[in-house]
């Protein structure tokens, strides 16, 4: 049996918006509460949530086919996107990628050779099913989902050249760490930010690949949706929980 349909890569291709939330609880139990809520895709993040391979490899399991996984690791190095991959994961979003040589190499390090420079170790990985779907390797590179994250003014700049990479399915645009950058720390709805963050998506639609970003306030990801955004986030597992309890504690005082 090849390598598994990717939904989500599909989806994106096809201009659909798919939603979903960043899970930082590091919890199989939130993730298995969260697979069947409803979201496009639910995204287990090793960048800001204390994640590792097992336990990105347990909340894999856990959601199962429910909904899409989407792996961040905590920087972008061949290394960790080889053991994203192998894990049976096939949608990586990278953060922090300012320039296209970045962008070239996560391409690569997403591929087998000669495409790339992925190592074949699926077999004994639960990507290939630990070596009961040998034909996984035949059709691995059609399947697997590259988002990466811009998230700087020199990401913005080198965004041409970035859209430009073989590989590269989608750009989303780091808000928090954008408005950071240009000297708005804390401030992702100041109006140059939102001038920036705005530019930005027009340039990723138009050149014909997914745009993403990440909002909690539903009227901004709305207006996203409207500019074009198909890679949607709209919430945080973290985010749920601290409202909500925080909220139940006010009114039970
Ligand atoms: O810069 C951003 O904003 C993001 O990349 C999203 C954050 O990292 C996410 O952790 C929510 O704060």
């Amino acid at each position: 049996m090849p390598a598994p349909k990717n939904p989500l890569k599909q989806a994106l291709a096809e201009c659909r918006v798919q939603t979903g939330i960043w899970v930082n609880l590091a919890s199989p139990i939130a993730v298995d509460l969260l697979a069947g809520a409803g979201f496009d895709w639910l995204l287990l993040d090793g960048e800001h949530g204390p994640n590792t391979i097992p336990t990105l490899l347990t909340q894999a399991q856990v959601i199962g086919q429910r909904c899409n996984v989407v792996v961040r690791p905590p920087a972008g190095e061949v290394r960790m996107i080889k053991q994203i991959l192998d894990l049976g994961v096939q949608n990586v979003l990278v953060p922090m990628v300012d320039s296209v040589e970045q962008a070239q190499a996560m391409a690569r390090a997403m591929r087998y050779p000669p495409a790339g420079v992925r190592g074949l170790g699926a077999s004994v990985a639960r990507a290939a099913d630990y070596g009961r779907t040998p034909e996984y390797m035949a059709n691995a590179d059609d399947e697997v989902c590259l988002i990466l994250q811009v998230e700087s003014r020199a990401g913005l700049a080198a965004l041409p050249g970035i859209l430009a990479v073989d590989g590269v399915d989608g750009v989303f645009i780091g808000p928090s760490d954008l408005a950071a950058d240009m000297g708005f720390r804390g401030d992702t709805t100041h109006p140059d930010v939102l001038k920036a963050i705005e530019g930005a998506i027009a340039q990723i639609t138009a050149s014909g690949k997914a745009a993403g970003i990440l909002t909690f306030d539903e009227a901004l990801a709305r207006r996203y949706r409207d500019m074009g955004v198909t890679f949607l986030g709209v919430g945080s597992d973290v985010n749920l929980l601290m409202r909500a309890a925080g909220g139940l504690a006010e009114r039970a005082r």
